[in-house]
């Protein structure tokens, strides 16, 4: 097959030559240099990735992936898998907290079943999976290498779909009841770090629950012989992954081959992006990392990934919710450096 090593075909650079143009009208601007921090460095950024002197956030589009987890059968969500499929309605009938935060930015909002439970024809959903579910990683891969390239390419195949609106930025959000359980083990595998440095709560686990989290993880690890020695991303996701992290994966490769700035959500999508950086380090230039999620293991990703997150307001909520709530900072940091004025247009004196 021609095409099945997409994900390792290049990923262009930022444009210098916009970096260095938008540093320079910081310079300019009516401020004391490096007075707006991390807004300068953001409209800097975007104006290297989006290859212009006016960076944008207005055209936003948000993509959601769900998937489902066979690891759900060993107790680690406190949640049934059926909220996966139940919030799927959610999202579409406008009720979930990325629907009105997707109505509040005027962002476009596509919902991707990349492989939930749910049979095939919910109405207003995009459904592009290759099974209905994971296998339960604590007995046998979760996917095959086959279902793990399918899934692969349905994050290709969104980003497409999302790029014929040229849109500014691309937020991604995910929802899996048990995902939690399948990025830390993605995590601890490729850091080659014990999962109970990585385990957290998830949607709401107790600590009993934690503990048994991270000796699931563990068991896991050491079945499919994942831990040690560098790990090889694929085997990973293979062994370990979830549908939707994988569809993740691609999407950050696909994005950032098209040229798409990524707005990474909290602690799942960020495990995402660690894997998506693992099999295409290219790909890592294109990614913004929104906020730390309250998830423990988050700020040891964000950490590996050398990120720092715009925001920390303690959510832990997943469905792209964090990213999308960092828009807004995107459209200030853009909206300042296109319209303040320069000390000479404003007759303001620089430093003695
Ligand atoms: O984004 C995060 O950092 C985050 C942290 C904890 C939980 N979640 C969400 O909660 C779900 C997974 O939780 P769990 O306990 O079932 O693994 C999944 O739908 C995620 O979107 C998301
Ligand atoms: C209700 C609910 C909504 C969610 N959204 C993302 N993950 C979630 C997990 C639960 C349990």
């Amino acid at each position: 097959m021609k095409d099945a090593d997409w994900f390792r075909d290049p990923c262009p650079q930022p444009s210098k030559t916009h970096e260095e143009g938008a540093e320079a009208r910081q310079t300019s601007l009516t401020k004391p240099p490096g007075s707006l921090g991390v807004l300068e460095r953001l409209a800097v950024r975007l104006a290297g990735l989006q290859g212009t002197d006016r960076p944008k956030a207005e055209n936003v589009a948000i993509v959601l992936f769900a998937g489902d987890h066979g690891i759900t059968a060993q107790g680690v969500s406190p949640y049934p898998s059926d909220v996966t499929v139940q919030m799927l309605g959610n999202f579409i009938q406008g009720g979930a907290a990325i629907s009105v935060l997707s109505r509040e930015l005027n962002a476009s909002l596509e919902v991707v079943d990349a492989g939930s439970l749910a049979p095939d024809d919910l109405p207003g959903v995009v459904t592009d999976k290759p099974r209905r579910g994971t296998g339960d990683f604590s007995a046998e891969p979760a996917m095959t290498a086959a279902e793990l390239a399918f899934a692969l390419a349905a994050g290709r195949r969104a980003v497409e779909r999302a790029a014929n609106a040229k849109p500014d930025v691309l937020v991604l959000g995910e929802m899996g009841i048990g995902n939690t359980t399948s990025a830390a083990a993605i995590t601890a595998s490729l850091l080659d770090l014990p999962p109970v440095e990585i385990v957290g709560a998830g949607a709401g686990l107790d600590d009993e629950g934690i503990r048994r989290k991270a000796a699931t993880i563990a068991d896991a690890l050491q079945l499919h012989g994942l831990t040690g020695a560098l790990a090889d991303p694929l085997a990973v996701l293979q062994a370990v992954g979830g549908l939707e992290i994988a569809a993740l994966a691609g999407a950050m490769i696909a994005a950032a081959q098209a040229r798409i700035p990524v707005l990474v959500d909290g602690f799942i999508v960020t495990a995402a992006a660690l894997t998506a950086a693992r099999i295409n380090p290219a790909c890592r230039d294109w990614l913004i990392f929104s906020h730390r999620s309250f998830e423990r293991g988050h700020q040891i990703v964000l950490q590996a990934l050398e990120a720092e997150p715009l925001l920390d307001l303690r959510l832990r909520l997943g469905e792209g919710s964090g990213a999308a709530v960092a828009v807004p900072l995107l459209r200030l940091a853009c909206a300042l450096h296109a319209g303040m004025a320069t000390f000479e247009e404003a007759s303001v004196s620089g430093p003695c």
